[in-house]
């Protein structure tokens, strides 16, 4: 017989007229290579790192890979977000979680199989994560909602920075934020390209929680406050 000693908990009382916190990752792309140390300390108040991973093929760019990330890991308490634009995958994911990664990202685009990689990804011990491109529509992440921990949507085509926000993709965001809800998961949200403080308010509005940024924050002096006016952005001012 169980004799009940504690009181039953209260089902936790959730306001949905608020917004959840809006989670920023300064993309290392748009920093100065010579010194990535610095300026990867130079956003140290980030809560996460964004690492595009770029391989000249999947992507029209050539960046980093794990050596570099195993490198820098030391160096930083952020979670590491990786974000993996190469072809294949999966014969690198086992390396980038042990370079450091704490979430590795693929493309729905690049992986023939999807499921068996997202299993892995999480078997490596890293939150799995799935990007997709402004080509690509909402409705080809239906059948892995159950497996992916982060939504990563492209609001530029992917390789490189600097590039103009895809007005188009405000809806998609709008859709997938529908997905996640009716999944009943806590999957973040995030977007990806062309992301400053007038596109913010847009996208969170949409539904994204996470905003990737890059040029917005390392063009700008002071770090900091540019990581403070992302995540201080208020909805209402897109009206
Ligand atoms: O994945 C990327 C490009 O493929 C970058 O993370 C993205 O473009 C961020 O750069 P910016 O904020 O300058 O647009």
């Amino acid at each position: 017989m169980y004799i009940l000693r504690d009181p039953l908990p209260l089902p936790i009382q959730v306001d949905m007229t608020q917004r959840p916190s809006i989670i920023v990752a300064p993309s290392l792309l748009a920093a100065d290579f010579s010194r990535l140390g610095e300026e990867m300390a130079s956003v140290s108040q980030a809560p996460w790192l964004h690492l595009d991973v770029m391989d000249g093929h999947f992507v029209p760019n050539i960046s980093f890979g794990p050596p570099v990330i195993a490198a820098l890991r030391a160096h930083s308490k952020a979670k590491f977000d990786t974000h993996l634009m190469i072809e294949p995958a999966d014969p690198y994911l086992e390396a980038t979680a042990k370079a450091g990664a704490d979430h590795i990202t693929i493309h729905i685009e690049n992986a023939p199989h999807i499921h068996r990689s997202l299993q892995t990804i999480r078997a490596l011990g890293c939150k799995p994560g799935v990007a997709i491109c402004p080509g690509t529509p909402p409705e080809a992440l239906s059948e892995i909602m159950d497996m992916v921990d982060i939504i990563l949507v492209m609001t530029v085509n992917p390789g490189f920075g600097g590039q103009k926000f895809i007005e188009s993709q405000l809806s998609k965001i709008s859709k997938i934020a529908g997905m996640i809800r009716s999944s009943g998961r806590d999957i973040v949200l995030g977007v990806d390209g062309g992301i400053d403080p007038e596109t913010a308010p847009r996208v969170i509005k949409a539904g994204a929680t996470m905003l990737v940024a890059g040029s917005s924050i390392f063009g700008k002096k002071d770090r900091e406050a540019a990581i403070r006016a992302l995540e201080a952005v208020r909805t209402e001012d897109t009206a």
